[in-house]
């Protein structure tokens, strides 16, 4: 099984990441890629031969479907352009998929370079385990 990797770009990165796609079409056709509606949409159209399961759109509760799938250990990695000058009516979101990607120390690239580096580890294409269950006590609260 292909391991997964979630896409996800705020609008002023969706050039960015279309653009990230296509320059990396090679490497990310060997994961299964899950991404936040409108990403994946832009995604699917840079490169039509990628295995892409969107879902919804961030401000609609995709950041947060992504975030459940961090804490149900199903991703490997996240790949998530931020844009970090404009205000979002789903801030509280993208924060708590953040904070649930450091929680479960997931590999997570938040910009263009990051993301290069990462699709590139030997962690992420899952030769080493990749996140970790936090502390057992903060599970059983
Ligand atoms: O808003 C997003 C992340 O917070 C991304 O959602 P879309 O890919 O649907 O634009």
């Amino acid at each position: 099984m292909k391991p997964t990797l979630a896409l996800v770009a705020h609008d002023a990165k969706k050039d960015a990441i279309a653009a990230f796609a296509e320059r990396n079409a090679q490497k990310l056709s060997d994961f299964s890629i899950v991404a936040t509606g409108t990403t994946g949409g832009r995604i699917m159209d840079a490169c039509p031969a990628l295995d892409v399961t969107r879902v919804r759109s961030g401000p609609l509760g995709g950041d947060q479907q992504i975030g459940a799938m961090i804490a149900e250990g199903r991703l490997n990695g996240l790949i998530f352009f931020i844009d970090p000058l404009t205000p979002m009516p789903h801030d509280v979101d993208v924060k708590a998929l953040l904070r649930l990607a450091v929680l479960y120390d997931l590999p997570t690239a938040l910009n263009v370079s990051t993301a290069e580096i990462l699709l590139r580890s030997a962690r992420l294409a899952g030769l080493q385990s990749t996140s970790k269950t936090p502390e057992v006590s903060l599970i059983q609260k």
